[in-house]
């Protein structure tokens, strides 16, 4: 297992060219996720910057990489949009043009009847396990159900179902791959893992845009009943953009029973309502010994949601996840039927 507090030990080693201090000190691990055996954070900088930055993101993921136990490190360079430039001499026109928009959101994906996010205020709290078990569950109770992994701080989906080998285009659409009874496309079948990838929120949200509205999820004979959508962990830009621009129907959010992640799945519903996304429901996950239970069933009634169900810390779960096959008996699947069963009825 690996251990935050050793992930920051070693961050902190680096220093940030701008102050001195050390990584997760100044504050430029943003969003910093720890794992069992997995580790990734975005370094966010001025346009400008990006070129001083670059070794500093690469010496991070080489002494994350060389941690023991670590499987696998996503360190992620962005840049700030620049803010548009204003000049006096400007037609109005043209000054409106330069004014934040109401973000419009993209189409909808064809013959897709449901689309719904799972969605963490952290990262870490077993979001990617829940949307494939989910999913499964979905496919279970009878809905054809197709799963998207636009999680881009760390795709998991080709690990959980699998996969490998970038998806087929034929006339124009991407064809979904098919896995365990789900369609699937995840962000990471488009790009190569070991890519130092800059994922700003305008590209991350092209990228979701496309699997979204460019695969062939259904068909007018065949329409999927309902696509789950494993958004990136956080309540950041990459969040913001990506909800405001995508059409979801509810979101699902995902939580452990310690207080800090509450506090994040707070968050995570705050943001879903500025948009309008409705929130369907709570899951809590890891329940039990080690972190506690019940917090996420008192923040559901706290702000108003639903709570879906709570599902702890159980191996057969990673089991399945290593295996590359979601849960398909026993009682940790049938947890999630019930958890289903609620969401349904959500929505
Ligand atoms: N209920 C559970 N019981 C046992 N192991 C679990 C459970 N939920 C998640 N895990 C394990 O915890 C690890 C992290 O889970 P997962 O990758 O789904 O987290 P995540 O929140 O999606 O992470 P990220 O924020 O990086 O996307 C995995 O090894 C997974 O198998």
């Amino acid at each position: 297992m690996i251990d935050r507090a050793a992930v920051e030990a070693v961050l902190n080693a680096i220093p940030d060219p701008a102050t001195g201090r050390g990584l997760v000190e100044a504050g430029v691990a943003e969003g910093l996720t720890v794992t069992a055996d997995r580790a990734g954070f975005v370094i966010e900088v001025p346009a400008a910057r990006v070129a001083a930055y670059a070794p500093v993101r690469d010496a991070a993921e080489a002494a994350l990489k060389a941690m023991p136990g670590m499987s696998r490190v996503s360190v992620i360079l962005t840049s700030e949009a620049p803010a548009p430039a204003r000049k006096a001499s400007l037609s109005r026109e043209a000054v409106d043009q330069g004014r934040p928009r109401a973000p419009v959101p993209t189409d909808r994906p064809s013959h897709v009847r449901r689309v719904i996010a799972v969605a963490s205020g952290k990262g870490g709290v077993g979001k990617s396990t829940v949307s494939v078990n989910l999913a499964a569950a979905f496919a279970r109770a009878g809905w054809s159900t197709g799963i998207l992994d636009a999680d881009v701080h760390g795709p998991s989906l080709p690990t959980m179902l699998g996969l490998s080998g970038q998806p087929e285009y034929r006339d124009g659409m991407m064809e979904p791959r098919r896995a365990h009874g789900l369609l699937a496309m995840s962000v990471g079948l488009l790009t190569r893992s070991d890519d130092a990838m800059i994922w700003r929120g305008p590209m991350a949200s092209q990228a979701l845009t496309q699997m979204l509205t460019q695969t062939r999820w259904g068909t007018e004979d065949q329409p999927l009943d309902v696509l789950v959508v494993d958004l990136p962990p956080g309540t950041g830009d990459v969040q913001l953009t990506l909800i405001q621009k995508t059409p979801l129907d509810g979101v699902v959010i995902v939580t452990t029973p310690q207080e800090v992640a509450l506090a994040d799945a707070r968050r995570a519903h705050t943001l879903f309502q500025r948009v309008g996304v409705p929130t369907l429901g709570l899951i809590e996950n890891m329940t039990g010994d080690v972190f506690g239970r019940g917090g996420g069933e008192a923040e559901a009634a706290r702000i108003g949601a639903a709570f879906l169900g709570d599902l702890p810390l159980h191996a057969d779960v990673r089991r399945a996840g290593d295996a590359g096959s979601p849960l398909a008996e026993g009682e940790m699947a049938a947890r999630f039927d019930a958890i289903v069963v609620r969401v349904m009825a959500a929505g």
